[in-house]
């Protein structure tokens, strides 16, 4: 919350000057922040902001809307939105701005003090309960997944969303503690377990458990579907010349991103005999410049910068 422990609100916007470049700010433009988290890219939309610009600021943690509230709940440009990214276009559309938006930015993943509080159970390296939840305010934790899911799907998930080589096996462990009543309750007694299954040496720097909670947060907070689910109404969000930029921070987001603007900036390949109309056959997306990566310096200065990717989009006209 607000008044955590130092330290624990503490979370370095990646790329900052980049994003907001690539937004390309209007001082009167309407602009959207689906990843509030703890506002520093929103600070910096907002600086750019004239008084009859508009900004509204998502994100499905009740912490970061909660942090949110406090800092701009008296903004009048300022709309405040708790929830999933990919419920805006129903709330956009309701305020009347399909096909408004001036730029819309998503920065993904977990926020620093998310990772930073043992109470959210997203870290091997603090023991806490094995929540995971983005939004704590609903859906299953990580625990309660764990209690009921079936082995081939743990161990596709293990597979799919963690790149895990282990994860037959380390499905395999899970069930059967489960089986023997030892599941574990915790991020710590969880790392342990995973990592007595992962054989050989770890990867240089890098807890043989990372794999495995990257896998479960994405699986339990349903990431990649509600980046795919947002991702298929841009276009109807975005004004001609509206910018999209995403930050991603594993290949299976940027992944996504990638494909997704290329197949919007290419015009449409369907036979001549197949009837359509001619607008499906437009490009709807540019890509812009290439992705990009931190600098050294903001690498270094940041190690969660290290693995961040942006891309960016221009909805064309
Ligand atoms: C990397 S942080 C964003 C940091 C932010 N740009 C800043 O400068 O402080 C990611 C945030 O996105 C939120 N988030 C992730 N997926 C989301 C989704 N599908 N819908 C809404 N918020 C989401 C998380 O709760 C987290 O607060």
């Amino acid at each position: 919350m607000n008044g955590g422990p130092a330290g624990q609100d503490a979370h370095r916007p990646v790329l900052l000057d980049e994003a907001l470049d690539a937004l390309a700010i209007r001082p009167h433009g309407v602009y959207v922040d689906g990843t509030f988290g703890r506002g520093g890219h929103a600070a910096g939309i907002l600086a750019r902001l004239g008084p009859e610009g508009r900004l509204w600021l998502v994100d499905r943690d009740p912490e970061a809307i909660a942090v949110a509230r406090a800092r701009h709940g008296d903004d009048p440009r300022c709309t405040i939105a708790h929830g999933r990214f990919d419920e805006l276009p129903g709330r956009l559309e309701a305020a009347g701005l399909l096909h408004r938006v001036d730029g819309l930015l998503l920065d993904l993943g977990v926020s620093s003090p998310q990772l930073d509080s043992a109470e959210r159970g997203f870290s091997f390296m603090r023991e806490g309960p094995l929540d995971m939840r983005m939004d704590t305010s609903r859906g299953v934790t990580a625990r309660e997944w764990l209690e009921q899911v079936d082995e081939k799907t743990l161990s596709r998930a293990l597979r799919d969303y963690g790149e895990e080589r282990h994860s037959r096996r380390i499905a395999r462990a899970l069930i059967r503690a489960r089986e023997d009543g030892a599941l574990p309750e915790t991020t710590g007694a969880l790392a342990r377990l995973i990592a007595e299954n992962v054989p050989g040496r770890p990867e240089p720097g890098k807890h043989p458990a990372t794999r495995s909670f990257q896998a479960l947060r994405i699986a339990i907070n349903g990431e990649l579907e509600a980046l795919d689910a947002l991702l298929e109404r841009i276009c109807d969000l975005l004004a001609p010349g509206g910018r999209l930029v995403v930050i991603s921070f594993h290949s299976l987001e940027d992944r996504r991103v990638k494909r997704y603007i290329r197949k919007q900036s290419t015009v449409g390949d369907l036979p001549p005999s197949v009837p359509v109309a001619p607008e499906a056959l437009q490009p709807r997306l540019r890509s812009v410049g290439r992705a990009l990566r931190p600098g050294e310096a903001e690498q270094a200065a940041n190690p969660r910068a290290r693995s961040a990717v942006m891309r960016v989009a221009e909805r064309l006209p």
